[in-house]
């Protein structure tokens, strides 16, 4: 039995996978059916693997060197029935995720730090709530949290954080809609300060007009952030929508290009997502995932786990 497959004997630690990821799990259901009805381990075989990986949004380039890799395993252990992959299929897909390194999941907390979270992503991604639901875990552990809307673009962005924040009972800073984004988030920094509070959650707006504004509008903020707090943000998170696919993809492209992310929250898991994002942002970018959004609830907001994510999507291959 590989490795990874004894994951299966263990109980997952985080329920909320098993609801969250029930309708992403199909494409994986797929790929099981396939091994089972298939007599012959063939190109043929290899080609429909590829389509339905691709089909559950691992992305072209991640597949083909996943296949690589396990027709290299196949050979080497010399199977000759189909349904013998599955039982080194999540170990090669593990493999691709931890690329023999620990990930780092935890968001930078420094104990007695006023610790700044800035979150960046496109419109309608779930910054905005995703900043409501960390917000209330962290007041539930008895911090004092600061929520700064950053996103001045839209006054109706800024009413929505104000709502989140109000849910969340932590207190919220905003300056009225146009204001230069880092006047926001100079004075918020400095209320931070000399206020004591130990997190601001930054929320931005998400303006992908072009690369070179993009940079410059988010290297301001970070040498904002900088003038008040000299180690600047602890996290600059990237938020996707794991539903849209390809195009979420794209945009981790670009704001890794454009500035120094730390992670990713990845959101709306819950919905049509394929999943398999989660391996082609890895295997593409190199950047962790850290928490995932399962729901449009508060409390639907859970750190990433890679064990219990493929345990939920793979649940049937063994
Ligand atoms: N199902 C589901 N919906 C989510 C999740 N996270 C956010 N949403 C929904 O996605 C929609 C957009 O979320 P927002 O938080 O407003 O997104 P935003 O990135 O702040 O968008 P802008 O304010 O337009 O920049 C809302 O209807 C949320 O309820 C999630 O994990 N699962």
């Amino acid at each position: 039995m590989g490795f990874f497959a004894r994951l299966f004997k263990k109980k997952p630690k985080n329920d909320k996978y098993q609801m969250g990821l029930h309708k992403s799990k199909q494409s994986f259901d797929n790929l099981k059916k396939l091994l089972d009805e298939s007599h012959d381990i063939n190109d043929d075989l290899f080609d429909a693997i590829e389509d339905l990986l691709i089909s559950a949004d691992i992305g072209v380039e991640t597949v083909l060197h996943f296949t690589n890799e396990l027709r290299k395993e196949v050979e080497h252990q010399k199977f000759s029935q189909p349904s013998e992959i599955s039982s080194i299929i999540v170990d090669k897909l593990f493999e691709i995720y931890l690329k023999d390194e620990f990930v780092d999941t935890t968001l930078k907390y420094v104990e007695g730090d006023v610790n700044v979270y800035l979150f960046v992503g496109v419109n309608g991604v779930g910054k905005t709530t995703t900043i409501g639901k960390l917000a209330k875990q962290y007041k539930d552990q008895g911090k004092k949290v600061l929520m700064v809307a950053g996103d001045t673009f839209r006054a109706g962005a800024i009413e929505q954080l104000r709502e989140w924040s109000l849910r969340a009972k932590v207190d919220f800073f905003s300056k009225e809609a146009q204001t230069d984004p880092s006047s926001v988030i100079f004075e918020a920094l400095n209320k931070a300060k000399n206020e004591n509070y130990d997190l601001v959650l930054i929320d931005t707006a998400g303006r992908l007009q072009n690369k070179i504004n993009l940079m410059n509008e988010l290297s301001k903020m970070k040498r904002v952030i900088e003038k008040v707090i000299p180690e600047g943000a602890n996290e600059t998170l990237l938020v996707i929508d794991a539903t849209t696919g390809q195009n979420g993809m794209n945009q981790a492209q670009v704001f890794n290009e454009a500035t120094d992310l730390s992670g990713i929250v990845l959101t709306k898991l819950d919905g049509t997502a394929k999943g398999g994002i989660v391996l082609a942002i890895r295997h593409l970018y190199n950047l962790p995932i850290k928490y995932v959004g399962l729901g449009e609830k508060i409390d639907d907001l859970v750190p990433f786990d890679i064990e219990d994510y493929i345990y939920n999507l793979f649940k049937g291959f063994f």
